[in-house]
């Protein structure tokens, strides 16, 4: 059997008396992107830190490619990399010393050059690294969480303050690497990031994992109901197994249910009777996955 690229069980990181994660348990298969999604704050980057050696844990034991992160073994840092938040400074350095410096400490790095062209710096390369634009910086990190061919990626927030074409070239490099077989673990308050790249993901919140799954799996868990609405008061009642009535606004009704035909039927004959050809404002929608998400985290206020 294949083992798992990260088994996590039981993750505990205290600082004082403040639970910055709780209680986690994670599975991520070798190959799989993976997407952690959270509010500021949520634990994300406390995680992928202890994922990395970088952070000892409270509690818990974790496992990534086969190893104890805290034991932090030269060999078993050559396999991963690591792209952290934020924007790392190289001072007077031009792209390709900086890359040049950071490959010599792996055993088998990508040729500058080569690397360089993937991330979109080829005509960068002796430009020196202060006087890249912000985008441009971030490639260069990306560059040099990469550089040692890691078979694990860890991508915390790769395309925070990226413009959307350069967000697409960062998006086409993790897709880059996933094609050659690299595990990749990255951090995102882009829902649509998520869905681009990831198999899976998890929402934290409050250091708590809310959920794991698919992106579909996502979608459809909170029961991802239709939403119909019209400016009108209420043409009929409506059975409250078929639909629920959202707020009491004067000449406007909106329901959500899972059933959006048969209550279109109902809404529809209801008119005719009523001599309406048209209904004003007729609308019949579904939530994204970003209103979901907005949702299960705004719900986890209420527990607290
Ligand atoms: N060294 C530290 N000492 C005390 N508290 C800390 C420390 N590092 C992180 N925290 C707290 O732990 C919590 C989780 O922080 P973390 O950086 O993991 O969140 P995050 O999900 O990555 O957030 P963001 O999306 O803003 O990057 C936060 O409340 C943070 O203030």
């Amino acid at each position: 059997m294949m083992q798992s690229a990260i088994t996590v069980s039981g993750l505990r990181k205290v600082y004082g008396d403040f639970v910055a994660v709780d209680d986690l348990d994670l599975r991520i298969e070798s190959g799989e992107v993976f997407a952690f999604l959270g509010p500021n704050g949520a634990g994300k980057t406390t995680t992928i830190d202890i994922l990395t050696g970088a952070q000892r844990r409270t509690s818990g034991s974790v496992s990534v490619l086969g190893q104890d992160p805290q034991h932090d073994e030269r060999e078993w840092r050559a396999r991963i990399g690591v792209v952290p938040q934020g924007t790392a400074s190289y001072a007077d350095l031009t792209v390709r010393e900086v890359i040049d410096h950071f490959s010599a400490f792996y055993p088998d790095p990508f040729p500058t050059g080569q690397l360089i062209d993937m991330v979109g710096l080829g005509a960068k390369t002796t430009t020196l690294t202060n006087k890249l634009s912000g985008g441009q910086r971030r490639r260069l990190d990306v560059a040099v969480g990469v550089v040692g061919r890691p078979r694990l990626v860890f991508l915390d927030e790769p395309t925070t303050g990226l413009d959307p074409e350069a967000r697409r070239e960062a998006w086409d490099l993790v897709r880059l690497l996933t094609h050659e077989g690299v595990t990749t673990v990255l951090t995102t308050h882009y829902l649509d990031e998520a869905q681009e790249l990831a198999q899976r993901a998890g929402i934290i919140v409050h250091g708590r994992m809310l959920h794991v799954g698919t992106l579909d799996e996502l979608a459809r868990m909170t029961g991802r109901r239709y939403r119909v609405s019209y400016a009108l008061d209420p043409l009929v009642e409506v059975p409250s197994d078929l639909a629920e009535r959202l707020g009491s606004e004067p000449h406007r009704c909106e329901y959500t249910t899972d059933e959006p035909t048969a209550l279109l039927r109902l809404l529809l004959d209801a008119a005719k009777r009523q001599g309406i050809a048209e209904i004003p404002g007729l609308q019949v929608s579904q939530p994204s996955l970003e209103q979901i998400y907005l949702n299960m985290v705004e719900q986890t206020k209420d527990h607290r």
